[in-house]
């Protein structure tokens, strides 16, 4: 499959005065890359103005090389399973996928339907009501249809919300098997979990900016290496703390009736040296809870830094 970029420059784009999108420059190749970030960000916007629907305010959206706004023959390119689930249940996955086809003009329907129910695995169940599927097998009969005229670019956004652990595992592997064809695949998402288990590239947006970009390790540990607040509890938190308070990790500690609360500098040196202490101060630690793991939180330390 001939490999087709996404590529945005400076591009904002405000409803009213809302900022949706501001100012966000980024390229998209071959393989997945996630968008993540916390609702309201400004995915679904990204992924509209990428789609052609939206236009942006300001800056360029272009899909190999071409602009997306008012541009239909980019559309051949470009395929996107929007967020809510629009599927009328009464007809099969193959029905639903060949009009699909049909609205593309495609010369032979049939023939592309069953092509891209393959990729997505429903030729089985292709000829059962949309209505008795899985949620899972609902997600991957809109994928087929929009992936049956076979497009270079496929937007999905949060193409996980709703399904189970398995359905999750399952789309994955089919999203990461379609970016090993060469096709770019760009899925939006605010759970970080999702986002490892799947991309290559990681962008990372909050409030309309790119807060962060690059392979999950980095973005892991641009959010790991920042202040964490732990609430503790043990056999003897006031033993504890005195301890702590030499830990050179440790930027505060408080004891009061609730418990002890530390703000660790860093994650990685706190939790390694925590048990160590514990130990040599003869204290079992009985529970270590993140105070401030929202993420939320962890989006806004991003974009601060
Ligand atoms: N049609 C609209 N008119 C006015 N404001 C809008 C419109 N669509 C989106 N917004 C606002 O733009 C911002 C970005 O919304 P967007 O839907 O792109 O975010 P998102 O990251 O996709 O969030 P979610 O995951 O909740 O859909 C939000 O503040 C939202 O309220």
């Amino acid at each position: 499959m001939t490999s087709v970029n996404v590529e945005l420059a400076n591009v904002s784009c405000w409803y009213g005065n809302v900022v949706a999108v501001n100012d966000v420059t980024m390229t998209l190749g071959p393989g997945v890359t996630g968008l993540l970030g916390p609702n309201g960000a400004g995915k679904t916007t990204l992924l509209h103005m990428m789609a052609g629907f939206l236009a942006p305010s300001r800056g360029t959206v272009q899909v190999g090389g071409q602009p997306t706004w008012r541009n239909p023959g980019v559309y051949r390119d470009l395929g996107l399973v929007s967020e809510r689930e629009a599927a009328h249940g009464f007809l099969t996955a193959r029905q639903f996928v060949e009009a699909s086809a049909k609205l593309h003009k495609l010369p032979d329907p049939r023939a592309a339907a069953a092509r891209a129910l393959g990729l997505v695995e429903m030729t089985d169940a292709q000829d059962r009501r949309i209505e008795t599927y899985s949620k899972g097998m609902r997600q991957r009969t809109r994928v087929a249809a929009a992936l049956v005229h076979n497009p270079a670019v496929l937007l999905l956004d949060e193409p996980f919300n709703g399904m189970d652990p398995r359905q999750r595992l399952h789309m994955m592997d089919m999203l990461d098997e379609l970016g090993r064809q060469g096709r770019t695949i760009l899925f939006s998402s605010h759970i970080l979990e999702e986002v490892e288990q799947v991309s290559g590239t990681v962008q990372v947006i909050v409030a309309g900016r790119l807060a962060a970009s690059g392979d999950f390790r980095t973005i892991r540990r641009l959010m790991t290496n920042r202040p964490h607040v732990f609430t503790i509890h043990s056999s003897d938190d006031r033993r504890l703390a005195v301890a702590l308070m030499a830990e050179e990790s440790v930027a505060g500690v408080e004891l009061d009736a609730t418990g002890l609360t530390v703000r660790a500098g860093d994650y990685g040196t706190f939790t390694r040296a925590l048990p160590k202490i514990a130990t040599t101060s003869g204290v079992r630690v009985r529970r270590v809870l993140p105070a401030d793991e929202s993420l939320e939180s962890v989006f806004s330390y991003l974009v601060a830094a």
